[in-house]
């Protein structure tokens, strides 16, 4: 499981750190890392590293200063290196210097011979020439967007940039963007993640992230984010081992579609179906439907006649009329975990009586997207998606499962899990269902809620992933992807699972199998 620190809680760490070595040791340590980084970068991108050209994007604190010491240290590799203030006054002075002593020079961003847009002749020429840019302008104090000379500077830059600890321009805390901004091929970071390399448009804008030791480690707190690694998922994912049977390994209730919506029905019993071994029971008017696609469950026309289950998955299409609050209330009646999605949660909006009808022990798992949040609590969650989802969940006593490019999963006591699926194939309707479905299944089989949910969305994006790439039309593995549909990406949920595994099963022993019941 990987770890996410605000730059609060790095700050704090930091002043730790700082009591057993001293500040410039860390920050060359941290530059370091970014030289090593970039000379990478130039070897792949250019074939070598001595003879080559890098522009460093100096700001006015010490993420300049890390950029400055960078330059430094590529300098005695042969690199040409010129540094473009932006503060000039403010530039991190032993940085600077440590920079001209390794025979790199500085020039300004609005020096001599100004262009129309005020950049320097030096600076462009700067710019123009580098075989790659680091971006040294702001870290983990930045406000908001990038400022109009740096904005500038960064748009004229063709070659692959390196963003000392965050992409410039990114919120450190949100990953909001809101103007311009650095977009990196690559971000060395320090320490650990920050929010802003895993959420929404700064997870994008960071490009790859490498993350660099500064001694860091024992000082850093709880993280303020985690992330399940494809190893976690596989780890945690049930399969029936010897002892179990049909009933044991947990049975998922599906309440969903209607005759109007009889696809919602077929898409979350098919998870469902395909997350677990244990039985499905389908409860709603589309039980011929899904008896038809998937002949393994157990169908019937109501909740009232469904029988026992260990956790229900519900709402997909099954209407905001009374049919629909009927079924609602039912099933959170039951005690038993639910996930209530779409129309479950358009009807817990509308309708606060409904919240009565549920047990208060039994966990409910509630997946909006930002519409349906906005429904449930009258404002769209905003630029801190984590923020939100955080006090929602807090408030409703619920774990909440934001939907978006970004998935962040909130537990009631406060413990965050985010899920950054790095492409958007499975925005595609009907997807939701699929997650429903994936999700009742673990909730049934007994998994955490907070890691079901996180269990449920990396599998998610993961299914879509591989079958929007799927294969070429002569058979070879494709490096685009195309288009899906929902049914594409439920096909390939047990594709998606054995990869999970398997990456389990190489941490626990190369080339083993993860055994069934593990
Ligand atoms: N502590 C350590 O030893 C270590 C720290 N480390 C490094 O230090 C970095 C943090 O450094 P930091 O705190 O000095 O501030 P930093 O992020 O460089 O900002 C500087 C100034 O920029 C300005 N500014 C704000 N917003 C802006 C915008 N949108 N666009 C343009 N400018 C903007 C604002 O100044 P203003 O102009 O508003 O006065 C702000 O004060 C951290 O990310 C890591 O790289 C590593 O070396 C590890 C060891
Ligand atoms: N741009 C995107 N990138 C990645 N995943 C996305 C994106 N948009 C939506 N998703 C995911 O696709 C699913 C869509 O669910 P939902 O909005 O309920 O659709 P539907 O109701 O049509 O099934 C969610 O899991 C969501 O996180
Ligand atoms: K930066």
């Amino acid at each position: 499981m990987l770890g996410a620190w605000t730059p609060e809680q790095v700050r704090d760490a930091e002043q730790r750190l700082f009591a057993r070595v001293p500040e410039p040791a860390v920050m060359r340590r941290a530059a370091w890392g970014v030289a090593t980084e970039t000379a990478r970068l130039l070897r792949e991108s250019t074939g070598g590293v001595a003879g080559r050209r890098v522009a460093l994007l100096v700001g006015a604190g010490n993420n300049g200063g890390d950029a400055l010491w960078a330059g430094a240290f590529l300098r005695r590799r042969g690199i040409g290196v010129t540094a473009v203030l932006l503060s000039p006054d403010k530039a991190h002075s032993a940085g600077l210097a440590g920079l001209r002593r390794a025979g790199g020079r500085a020039v300004l961003a609005d020096g001599p011979n100004p262009d129309t847009s005020g950049i320097g002749a030096e600076a462009a020429d700067a710019l123009e020439r580098a075989d790659a840019v680091i971006d040294g302008i702001v870290g983990l104090s930045a406000r908001g967007a990038l400022r109009p000379v740096a904005a500038e500077l960064v748009h004229r830059v063709e070659a692959p940039i390196v963003a000392v600890d965050l992409p410039s321009g990114v919120d450190p805390v949100t990953g909001a963007v809101d103007g311009p901004a650095v977009s990196a091929d690559l971000t060395v970071t320090f320490g650990g993640l920050k929010p802003c390399h895993v959420l929404g448009a700064g997870a994008v804008r960071s490009g790859s992230v490498e993350v660099v030791d500064i001694g860091l480690d024992d000082e850093l707190p709880e993280p303020e984010l985690r992330l399940l690694e494809a190893a976690d998922v596989g780890a945690g994912w049930p399969v029936p081992g010897p002892d179990d049977d049909k009933y044991s390994t947990g049975v998922v209730g599906v309440a969903a579609g209607s005759a109007t919506y009889p696809g919602a029905a077929v898409l979350a019993t098919g998870a469902a179906v395909q997350a677990t071994a244990g039985m499905v029971r389908y409860a709603g008017p589309a039980a011929d439907a899904v008896r038809g696609r998937w002949p393994e469950t157990v169908a019937t026309g109501s909740v009232g006649d469904a029988g026992r289950v260990q956790a229900w998955a519900v709402g997909p299409g099954i209407g905001t009329g009374a049919s629909g609050r009927e079924v609602l209330a039912h099933v959170l009646e039951s005690g038993r975990p639910v996930c209530a999605d779409a129309d479950s949660i358009t009807l817990l909006a509308a309708d606060e009586a409904l919240w009565d009808s549920r047990d208060p022990d039994a966990p409910l798992v509630l997946t909006p997207h930002a519409g349906e949040f906005a429904r449930l609590v009258g404002a769209e969650p905003g630029a801190d998606r984590v923020a939100a989802a955080r006090e929602v969940a807090a408030r409703f006593d619920v774990h909440l499962l934001l939907k978006g490019n970004t998935t962040v999963i909130a537990a009631p006591d406060g413990r965050v899990l985010v899920n950054d699926a790095r492409h958007a194939w499975p925005a595609t309707a009907g997807s939701g269902d699929v997650l429903t479905g994936l999700i009742g299944a673990l909730l049934a089989a007994g998994v955490d809620p907070l890691l079901a949910c996180g269990q449920a969305a990396h599998v998610h994006s993961l299914a879509a992933e591989v079958a929007a790439h799927g294969a070429k039309a002569d058979g070879s593995a494709a490096v685009s992807g195309a288009p899906i549909g929902a049914s594409a990406l439920l096909a390939a949920v047990p594709a998606a699972i054995r990869t999970v595994r398997d990456s389990a099963a190489e941490l626990t022993r190369p080339g083993d199998v993860v055994a069934p019941g593990r």
